[in-house]
């Protein structure tokens, strides 16, 4: 079988699922990371009147010419408007965030004046408006916030609190089952008999899959049983959006999870032309989409975090922009064959007024231990030999999921 180039393995299945359509309405503390299933326009100006940005004094800015004595009409704290007209030549006491008293357009810093029995005295004229926060330069009513589909931080929160919305209309949680199979695998926290290894790829895809917000059904560590791996798809697919396993799509004997998925449900087994990740299995179970990731560690999350994502951000109805791409010297010189693409675990930094990057611990895709190290692919293109130090190389930064 002929390997897939990665991007066109991406397109193939962006192009066959489609985003949830249930939404339901969470409360801003719960909205974290929820996908917005509405555009979000403000009904309110923010902020909402003119107001003080500092501790001082509010004043006309014609009468405020240096060292002229202004005598106090009284005080304006926030949440507490200074009522009435201030007299011609006067100051009104004024607390950061305050209403900005009727007819008075200026507030100097009191830093900048010197205080006397008589009123303060300006040590130099301000310029008009100064320290004025104007009714509406946050947002104005009508303006479009946040658009359907975008997925929300917690400065989103912020903003959605700051035009006084209490609840969201956000798109239905994905609901994604996971499970790894092995009988060389033993869970952390047994003693560990000779010739096996513990189950790590589980936890490395429920801690991405918390990271995106979805809800993860845990169906274990199973045995190479076929019994037991078929009653764990059928369990998914009643219950889950989306499957994910780990190991069990390659070649040996005992690789039943692909199998028992072609019998199940509709299968495409693809070799993807990318290193770490070489084979993976996408394909629906009726209702429930199958991702059948690659058992070595590395070769999970790399395929996980490139292929898998993508396609959870579309089908949890999130309008994601393209992972940030960047160019960096490579430092030193990189291993490389031709044929796939190979996602090499870097660390960059900015040195000497350039990004420069360099493979950290061993490449093998078995090898977690560099992995943890990095803070990005070395993105080296599926053609490309060696790479010498020196030369120019794309990096993709680990992004969100993987730091
Ligand atoms: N004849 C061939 N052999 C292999 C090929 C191939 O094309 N022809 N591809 C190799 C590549 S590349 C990979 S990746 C693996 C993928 O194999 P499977 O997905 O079937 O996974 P397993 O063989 O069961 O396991 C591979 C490796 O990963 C370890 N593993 C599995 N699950 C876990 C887990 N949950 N936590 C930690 N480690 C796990 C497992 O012990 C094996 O060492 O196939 C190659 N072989
Ligand atoms: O997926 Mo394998 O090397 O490509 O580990």
């Amino acid at each position: 079988m002929s390997m897939m180039p990665v991007q066109d393995a991406i397109d193939a299945m962006l192009s066959q699922v489609m985003p949830l359509h249930a939404t339901e309405a969470v409360g801003l503390t719960q909205a974290l990371d929820r996908v917005l299933a509405q555009d979000v326009r403000a009904e309110i100006t923010v902020p909402a009147f003119d107001n003080s940005a500092m501790d001082g004094y509010a004043l006309r800015s014609a009468e405020a010419t240096a060292d002229r004595l202004l005598p106090l009409a009284g005080t304006a704290l926030a949440g507490h408007a200074f009522e009435g007209v201030t007299p011609a030549g006067h100051c009104v006491r004024i607390t950061t965030g305050a209403v900005l008293p009727e007819g008075l357009d200026t507030v100097v810093m009191q830093e900048q004046v010197q205080q006397t029995e008589a009123g303060i005295r300006l040590l130099h004229a301000p310029k008009t408006g100064e320290h004025v926060r104007r009714a509406g330069e946050d947002i104005a009513p009508g303006q479009l916030l946040l658009a359907k589909g975008h997925r929300l931080s917690a400065v989103d929160i912020g903003l959605l609190a700051s035009i006084g919305l209490a609840e969201i209309a956000v798109l239905r949680r994905l609901k994604v089952a996971v499970f790894s199979t092995g009988d060389e695998l033993v869970a952390p926290g047994q003693s560990l008999p000779a010739g096996h290894l513990y189950d790590s790829n589980r936890y490395v895809l429920q801690a991405m899959l918390q990271r995106l917000g979805v809800a993860v059904l845990d169906l274990g560590l199973l045995p190479d049983k076929p019994e037991a791996i078929r009653q764990a798809i059928l369990r998914a697919s009643d219950e889950a959006d989306v499957l994910i396993t780990s190991a069990g799509v390659s070649v040996g004997e005992a690789d039943y999870t692909r199998q028992l998925l072609s019998e199940l449900g509709d299968i495409g087994f693809w070799k993807v032309a990318m290193k770490p990740g070489k084979p993976f299995a996408f394909g629906s179970l009726g209702s429930c989409w199958f991702f059948g990731l690659p058992g070595n560690p590395v070769a999970t999350a790399a395929t996980m975090d490139l292929l898998v994502q993508p396609v959870l951000r579309r089908l949890a109805g999130e309008k994601r922009p393209q992972p940030e791409s960047l160019q960096a010297i490579a430092t030193e010189p990189l291993k490389k064959s031709p044929g796939r693409a190979d996602f090499q675990r870097g660390y960059y930094q900015q040195q000497n007024g350039q990004l420069q990057v360099q493979a950290v611990g061993k490449q093998s895709s078995a090898v977690l231990s560099g992995a943890a190290k990095a803070n990005c692919y070395i993105a080296l293109e599926q053609e490309r030999g060696q790479v010498a130090a020196g030369e120019s190389v794309q990096i993709l930064p680990f992004y969100q999921l993987l730091r």
